[in-house]
């Protein structure tokens, strides 16, 4: 039988991973609980619920920082467990492919790597894909065919805005805006015209529920702590006052789109104004994002069925097709 295979999309948010085994993609928090400055409490979905209640001796933490590993110790050990409870004690070698952000340096790639290797998981074979490069394959484009696609992937903390022509990556920009800088957003217009304070996991249930919020012509209901008198209340947000404070973060999206289309290629562009925009990423769900992009940009908009496991499903191409094997390559290819 073939050697098992990981696909492993690390977002500063999320991560998936796919297993060969099951056919299955494993989406968790990429977060981690440490007790006392040593001892792992807890990881993963069950480290989020923690956040902003757990007691002071215990840290949590995202490892992951704009798209690239800030903590290797504890992504290390992530990666470690959420591997180990895939393989559920099968420990026979796995090839494991990674995806990873282009516009990076060459040192923030190599951690990718180096973290696989580090973490102790029995690599037999380790593969770098270009994010970009995955997501469009998981979007059901034929990127080794195609000229001209641009993807623009909205996460947590980043954009990544690439334009893709037969497999390669053209042009790439990795911008921080995301889900977070969205979130951050819709606190602090509650705050300034509610006097209200509210938490980072409200901001973003608040975020999340907008579209329907709106259909059903409702405000978003929510709980907080009030500036002037200390104590919590509740209130009911406009969801218009809650579009608004994302627009800024919309624009500067929009504007960078732009700019990347400026500094296409001409024989590209004209792929590009026939194919449209592929937008993914969980983020790129947000409230009016995809027609905000359509008006702002001039190009149709389309919009991934599964945003949030697009590049995860991907590498579950890589790793099942050998058509289309030749988009990964090995780390030992780049220079250190
Ligand atoms: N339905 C939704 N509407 C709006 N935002 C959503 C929705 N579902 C998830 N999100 C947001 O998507 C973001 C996570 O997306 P994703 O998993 O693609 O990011 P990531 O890969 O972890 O981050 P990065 O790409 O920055 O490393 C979060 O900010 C989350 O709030």
């Amino acid at each position: 039988m073939a050697n098992n295979a990981f696909g492993i999309d690390l977002g500063t948010n999320n991560i998936k991973i796919y297993n060969r085994n099951d056919d299955n993609i494993m989406i968790e928090k990429n977060m981690i609980a440490i007790e006392n400055k040593n001892t792992l409490f807890a990881y993963g979905n069950s480290a989020f619920e923690m956040y902003e209640k757990a007691p002071s001796n215990i840290h949590i933490s995202y490892p992951l920082s704009n798209g690239v590993i800030a903590d290797i110790k504890n992504m290390e050990t992530l990666v470690k467990y959420f591997i180990g409870d895939l393989q559920k004690g099968n420990t026979k070698p796995s090839d494991f492919f990674i995806a990873v952000p282009t516009d990076v340096t060459e040192v923030e790639k190599r951690a990718f790597y180096d973290l696989v290797k580090g973490a102790n998981v029995k690599a037999k074979k380790i593969m770098v894909v270009e994010k970009a490069v995955a997501d469009g394959l998981g979007l059901d484009i034929d990127v080794k065919n195609s000229q001209g696609v641009l993807v623009v992937n909205v996460g947590y903390e980043t954009t990544e805005i690439s334009i893709l022509s037969l497999g390669g990556i053209v042009l790439s920009r990795l911008i921080k805006v995301g889900g977070m800088k969205f979130d951050d957003a819709i606190r602090a217009a509650v705050r300034r015209e509610f006097s209200l304070i509210i938490g980072g996991k409200t901001a973003e249930n608040v975020k999340i529920a907008l579209k329907e919020l709106e259909e059903e012509g409702k405000g978003a209901i929510v709980y907080g702590r009030d500036i002037v008198t200390g104590l919590p209340v509740e209130r009911e947000i406009p969801t218009k006052m809650v579009d608004e404070s994302l627009e800024e973060h919309f624009n500067t999206i929009i504007d960078n789109v732009k700019v990347i289309l400026e500094r296409t290629p001409p024989e590209l562009a004209a792929d590009i104004y026939r194919h449209g925009i592929y937008l993914t990423g969980g983020a790129s769900q947000v409230n009016h994002l995809a027609e905000r992009l359509a008006t702002g940009t001039g190009l149709h908009v389309n919009v991934a069925e599964n945003p949030l496991t697009s590049v995860a499903m991907g590498l579950a191409k890589i790793i099942k097709d050998d058509n289309y094997k030749s988009v990964a390559y090995a780390i030992e290819g780049m220079s250190k």
